[in-house]
């Protein structure tokens, strides 16, 4: 197995994921916001671009059935009540609904990889359980696709591959770029404090300064939920098996948010 990291959606083009394995990760906040809202219940969300895009494919579906979410650059928007914040896609809200999610990073990374044979949603919360799947799946290679911020390297994209990365090593050998190495370093040396060092971070303190600072506790926590969500087409759903009502899902969630992992560097 071969495994890449990619610092910003914008490396690549649709053309170079094409057939490929790829993890997409946004942990502050799309990815971070999918699966807690799967997690929570939520039937299926779809990654769009644009809000336009949102409202006209959202009308195929029953009012009562859809929520609308978006932001762009931190901002609400209008006519889209649930934002990109993970905290409010709590079960009450999102139970049996369909998600129609917009982000200014994160689901378009989601629809660049459209062409890609497999794509899973990766984040600090659900780290664990996505490598677990991807050595299941044995993939000769793997894109692990951090979206970044605005085409900037975004910390903590990179220390949640660096975390996939090292449960992927503790379970087998693997090769990896460069960056998958300096990831897995990166969140090596600072898994006991991603808090402080996230809010050193531009995406920190911008959410921080718009008052979504709790977001920033949440999405930092490891493991929270043990699931895996996968997009197929232009839907992202909790893989069968994988998902938080599975025995699986149900043994591993066992309260804990921590993680036990004691890694290794594998083989080429
Ligand atoms: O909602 C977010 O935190 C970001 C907005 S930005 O990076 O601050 O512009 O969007 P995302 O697509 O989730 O990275």
């Amino acid at each position: 197995m071969y495994v890449e990291v990619i610092a910003t959606h914008q490396q690549v083009s649709k053309d170079d994921l094409e057939g490929k394995f790829v993890v997409v990760i946004d942990t502050l906040r799309a990815t971070s916001t999918i699966v807690t809202a799967l997690a929570n219940g939520c039937q299926q969300v779809f990654p769009v671009a644009t809000c336009n895009e949102a409202k006209v494919l959202s009308t195929s579906w029953e009012a009562d059935r859809v929520l609308l979410g978006a932001e762009k650059r931190g901002h609400p928007i209008p006519g889209f009540p649930m934002g990109n914040s993970p905290r409010s896609f709590t079960p009450d809200k999102v139970a049996g609904k369909t998600l129609f999610l917009v982000t200014t990073n994160g689901t378009v990374a989601l629809q660049k990889a459209h062409s890609a044979s497999s794509v899973v949603l990766g984040a600090l919360l659900n780290g664990q359980r996505v490598a677990e799947y991807i050595v299941e799946q044995e993939p000769e290679e793997v894109v692990m696709l951090c979206a970044g911020t605005q085409g900037h390297f975004s910390m903590e994209d990179v220390i949640s591959a660096g975390k996939i990365m090292g449960h992927i090593w503790d379970r087998r050998t693997a090769s990896a770029n460069e960056l998958a190495i300096a990831a897995f370093q990166l969140y090596q040396v600072n898994r006991d404090q991603l808090v402080p060092l996230m809010a050193q971070t531009a995406h920190g303190q911008s959410l921080l300064a718009q008052g979504d600072g709790d977001d920033l506790d949440f999405c930092l926590q490891e493991d929270l939920f043990p699931v895996v969500p996968q997009q197929t087409l232009s839907r992202v759903r909790l893989l069968a098996g994988y998902g938080r009502n599975s025995p699986y899902g149900q043994k591993e969630n066992s309260g804990s948010c921590g993680i036990s992992w004691h890694g290794s560097l594998g083989n080429a």
